[in-house]
């Protein structure tokens, strides 16, 4: 995939024989990396802010071609244990560097570290949502990122579809912040909390005459959000009278606030979402056709959480992240995360998991403490089969793994596979033994 110019780029500059996990883990938190060998450093491709990785003591020599340069960017020396224990390397870090990590630390603070440099380093980068706000590696994730980076570039309207909980204002925010009114406010309005008496005076804002010699006037949201991105959430739960009002809007551009005399010309860019099923609310004709085409320009569908599950370890980490006292997942909740539904989505996966760390005492959150209900299934399933396989054998091995009480052998014999296969299937599916 080519370079986004707009996004922040991380250089990640790695000794010959590293062989670091960081650069995949990083990216699929939605960084860009540009990832050079230390001896085959092109300059012209640096971005101001990267990790550059010392891995041991012998290293610090071939880095002196490079730290006159460091002082004009923003580095983070990316090190192993050997490395900081160096009274060389704690100098040549002290001097030359913005910060340091240890290359063993979680992702999560890598991201958190870069994101505190680029906000120190790059003010123009301000206005970017953190890069971490749609995590996940999964295909689904990963194509998603980028159709809505390309959206971001395009002043059409976007539809957004999907269950509830699913990350639709965070996929608005992502296209808000990727185009070039980022600078400019992001409103969002939820259509469905308004009732239609008062859908043109939110939207267009109002003028009621003079009180006490000053003008009485509130601004709505379309002038709020003037060279910006407007945000309708809900669309699917405006009644008809606000539909023909929104449909009239579009139509023409202008408005003219309630109560006043004068019509303005709107600049903002639209983007909408809605849970319901929109198609079968046009057919029904709860939903009015002409506004339907006028908001589908380009559409986008944001998948359940049940067909990107294997996204739920790093949701997880990112959302117990911040939580004080530590918290952290053992075997048996990560398994039962993993066979759930979530008919609630990434909310309630979000919702789950801060109440468990809440009501922790131990710094462990076990399958029991996350109170999962069986699952109650919102729509027909809608996974392929080799995603309901995958989640079948997932959730078999795990099982399989707890009646041999973990060895590794033995659940390798009663599964008649090899020892080497189980644990390839135990990486895929992100099973550790505790
Ligand atoms: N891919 C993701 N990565 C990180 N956080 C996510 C992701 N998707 C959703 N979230 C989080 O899940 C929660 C719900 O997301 P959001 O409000 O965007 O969902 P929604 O689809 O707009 O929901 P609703 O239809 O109910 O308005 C938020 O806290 C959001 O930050």
């Amino acid at each position: 995939m080519s370079l986004d110019h707009n996004l922040p780029r991380v250089l990640i500059v790695e000794n010959q024989d590293s062989k670091l996990a960081l650069p995949q883990r990083l990216a699929a938190q939605g960084w860009q990396l540009v990832v050079q060998k230390l001896d085959q450093l092109d300059p012209s491709q640096w971005p101001g802010i990267g990790l550059i990785h010392i891995p041991g003591q012998e290293a610090h020599e071939p880095l002196a071609p490079v730290t006159g340069a460091l002082q004009k960017g923003s580095y983070i020396a990316l090190c192993g244990k050997e490395a900081l224990n160096s009274s060389k390397i704690q100098t040549l870090i002290r001097t030359a560097f913005h910060d340091y990590c240890d290359e063993s630390a979680p992702t999560q603070r890598f991201a958190h570290t870069l994101e505190r440099l680029l906000s120190e380093t790059r003010p123009r980068f301000d206005a970017l949502p953190p890069p971490s706000l749609i995590l996940g590696s999964s295909i689904a994730m990963t194509e998603l990122r980028h159709r809505l980076s390309t959206y971001g570039h395009s002043e059409l309207p976007v539809l957004l579809l999907g269950e509830s909980g699913t990350g639709k204002e965070c996929a608005a925010q992502w296209i808000h912040h990727h185009s070039s009114r980022r600078e400019h406010p992001f409103v969002a309005l939820n259509c469905a909390a308004i009732p239609d008496t008062q859908f043109s005076t939110e939207l267009f804002g109002h003028e009621t005459g003079m009180l006490n010699g000053e003008p009485q006037k509130r601004a709505g949201h379309i002038a709020v959000a003037e060279r910006g991105t407007l945000f309708l959430d809900e669309i699917g739960d405006m009644s008809q009278t606000s539909q023909a009002t929104l449909l009239r809007f579009l139509e023409s551009n202008c408005y003219t606030p309630v109560g006043g005399k004068r019509e303005r010309q709107a600049d903002v860019r639209i983007v909408c979402a809605s849970n319901h099923n929109l198609h079968e609310e046009v057919r029904t004709g709860s939903f009015r056709l002409d506004l339907f085409h006028r908001l589908n320009v380009l559409s986008l569908d944001l998948p359940p959480l049940r067909q990107h599950l294997e996204d739920i370890p790093v949701l997880a980490e990112h959302f117990l992240h911040h939580h004080q006292p530590p918290v952290t997942l053992d075997e048996s909740a990560m398994s039962a995360l993993m066979c759930h539904d979530f008919p609630g989505n990434v909310r309630e996966l979000r919702n789950c998991l801060l109440r468990a760390a809440v009501n922790n005492r131990h710094g462990l959150i076990r399958s029991e403490d996350l109170g999962l209900e069986e699952p109650v299934r919102a729509e027909p399933p809608t996974q392929s089969l080799s995603q309901y396989r995958n989640r079948q054998e997932s959730q078999y091995i795990r099982q399989c793994l707890e009646d041999c009480k973990n060895n590794v052998q033995e659940a390798a014999n009663r599964l008649k596979i090899s020892r080497s296969s189980l644990y390839r299937l135990m990486e895929k599916h992100h099973i550790h033994l505790p």
